[in-house]
């Protein structure tokens, strides 16, 4: 596409009058640059991409665009602010790829992955071509690739969206994180339905405030509507157990389409019943009622499956088709996954790594569990360092046998990060064990029939992140190590 074509699609102040070159790509990464490239610079929180726009341009850079004026050879075209404009830019590039798709964007503190997941299995066995874009990968028809972050940066998610209309993909569900609606990264993404989970404490090193962390998700609900395409119709798919509901049905002009269990609401699950085996309800969607038989656990397992059946009547599917989909599904990976190695007392690993989370996952195994509940948890390095004391005195509060380690330390102190922790639960009953295998293995070792274990924080991750080093670490290899060391194989 050529240099004004492109430039049309941001405010005509910005038109470019001078050469046109032809764009090849857009990228925000000197290194990747080629001839023909747009080049935008972005002020990081590492470092600012301005730095790099000279080296950019000796690597092909046809054009840059800018935060401010620049000396170099190539067109400079000056912007308020680059973020926003290389997603208007991306989506413009890639042909609008976003309109050619049902997009489904889940945004919440918790249940983004399994939501997204379940919407995937729903859409699949329907014979359709999905794609998945969230923490764990990014999914296109068929092909998986890996992802740095929850929601990539604008031109890597437009690249996908493209990629996907290529494959044939009619439906894409995506995480929308919070970092991505404040930055910009999903400008331009023209989305069908929008479902909110839930919000509670986290990315306040991020955010600074609930507040600010609350707006940060209204933006989602506030811009749904706005890329309104004729017969289109958007949903919003809102929690109604949640107190930001309230302001997010202010906030958007889509229709809205609320879930619960204990408010009122129009897909409502009542009469759960958890055990360690799954969880069954009865659902009430308009004037439709069905039981529902889970292999999930937990309450907060049935919000996650109301969110998705809502989304998925939404998109015009069949109730008892999305059902049975539903009832399938065993787990995702890491989310109260079950390692299973021959022991008398379950083993469970879950992704829990927020306050709200790590109460929800020990409040369902309190459910069924008949002694003890070992809990081993830890709190990231460089991350929100007011959730360390909360996590530690949830923990004690509703395990008997708490266990401190490390969960990522990044470039942080382990043993500092454990002190923190330990702020939050003077007096209290606990363990610290920085080793996070030595940890599994005293859990593994003390526990017996009756008792729960649960393995808090890492879920699917298969490393532990210190310093700079990415060390292999899988709490489910561990665990079953653990385990066939006591027991025995079998
Ligand atoms: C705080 C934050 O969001 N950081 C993101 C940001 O990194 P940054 O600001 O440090 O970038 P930087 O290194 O300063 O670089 C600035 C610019 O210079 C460019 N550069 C840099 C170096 C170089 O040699 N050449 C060059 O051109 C970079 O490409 C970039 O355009 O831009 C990067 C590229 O897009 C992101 O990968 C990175 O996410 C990091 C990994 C991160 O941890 N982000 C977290 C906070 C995050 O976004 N999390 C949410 C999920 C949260 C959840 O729900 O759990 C997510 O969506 O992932
Ligand atoms: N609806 C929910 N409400 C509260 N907690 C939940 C919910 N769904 C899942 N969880 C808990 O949160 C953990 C993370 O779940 P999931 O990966 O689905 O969330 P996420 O929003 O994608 O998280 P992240 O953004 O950190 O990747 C789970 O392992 C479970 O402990």
């Amino acid at each position: 596409m050529k240099l004004q074509k492109l430039l049309s699609y941001l405010h005509s102040l910005f038109s470019h009058e001078g050469e046109n070159p032809e764009i090849t790509s857009i990228e925000n990464d000197n290194r990747k640059v080629k001839d023909g490239s747009l080049f935008v610079c972005i002020k990081g929180y590492t470092v600012d991409g301005h730095d790099f726009a000279q080296s950019a341009v000796e690597n092909g850079a046809a054009a840059v665009i800018a935060e401010r004026e620049l000396d170099l050879p190539v067109p400079v075209i000056v912007v308020r602010d680059s973020s926003r404009a290389m997603a208007v830019l991306a989506d413009a590039f890639y042909g609008h790829p976003t309109q050619k798709l049902r997009l489904i964007g889940i945004t919440g503190t918790n249940g983004k992955t399994t939501t997204s997941h379940l919407l995937e299995k729903i859409f699949e066995d329907r014979h359709e071509k999905t794609g998945l874009i969230g923490t764990m990968y990014t999914k296109i028809a068929d092909k998986v690739y890996e992802t740095k972050n929850t929601t990539p940066d604008s031109v890597t998610l437009q690249k996908a969206f493209h990629e996907m209309t290529e494959a044939s993909v009619s439906t894409a569900i995506m995480e929308v994180s919070s970092h991505a609606l404040e930055l910009g990264r999903v400008h331009g993404c023209d989305y069908d339905i929008a479902v909110f989970t839930n919000l509670t404490q986290d990315h306040l090193d991020f955010h600074k405030t609930m507040d600010r962390y609350k707006q940060a998700k209204s933006l989602f609900f506030s811009q749904l509507g706005n890329a309104y395409i004729e017969n289109r119709p958007k949903y919003a798919v809102l929690n109604a157990d949640d107190e930001a509901t309230e302001d997010f049905i202010k906030a958007t002009a889509a229709t809205v389409v609320t879930y619960g269990i204990d408010n009122e609401a129009d897909i409502r699950a009542k009469d759960l019943k958890i055990d360690a085996n799954g969880t069954s309800f009865i659902l009430t969607a308009g004037k439709e009622e069905r039981y529902i038989q889970l292999k999930l656990i937990g309450k907060f397992s049935v919000y996650n499956v109301l969110s998705a059946i809502a989304a998925s009547l939404c998109a015009g599917n069949d109730i008892d088709d999305t059902i049975k989909s539903i009832e399938k599904i065993k787990g995702v990976a890491g989310r109260f996954e079950l390692v299973t190695a021959n022991q008398a007392f379950p083993v469970i690993v879950d992704y829990a790594h927020t306050p709200d989370s790590l109460e929800n996952v020990l409040k369902t195994v309190a459910e069924f569990a008949e002694k003890k509940i070992f809990v081993i948890v830890g709190c990231g390095g460089d991350r929100d360092k007011t959730k360390r004391p909360i996590m530690a005195e949830i923990a004690c509060n509703l395990a008997t046998d708490p266990i401190f380690t490390s969960d990522n330390p990044r470039s942080e102190d382990a043993a500092q990060i454990l002190r923190d922790m330990e702020a939050g639960v003077a007096g209290k009953e606990y363990l610290v064990i920085e080793d996070r295998r030595q940890a599994i293995i005293h859990a593994v070792s003390k526990a017996e029939e009756g008792d729960v274990i649960l393995i808090a924080g890492k879920g699917h991750e298969t490393y532990q992140l210190v310093g700079d080093e990415v060390l292999h670490f899988d709490d489910r290899e561990e665990a079953e190590k653990a385990i066939r060391s006591r027991f025995g194989t079998v």
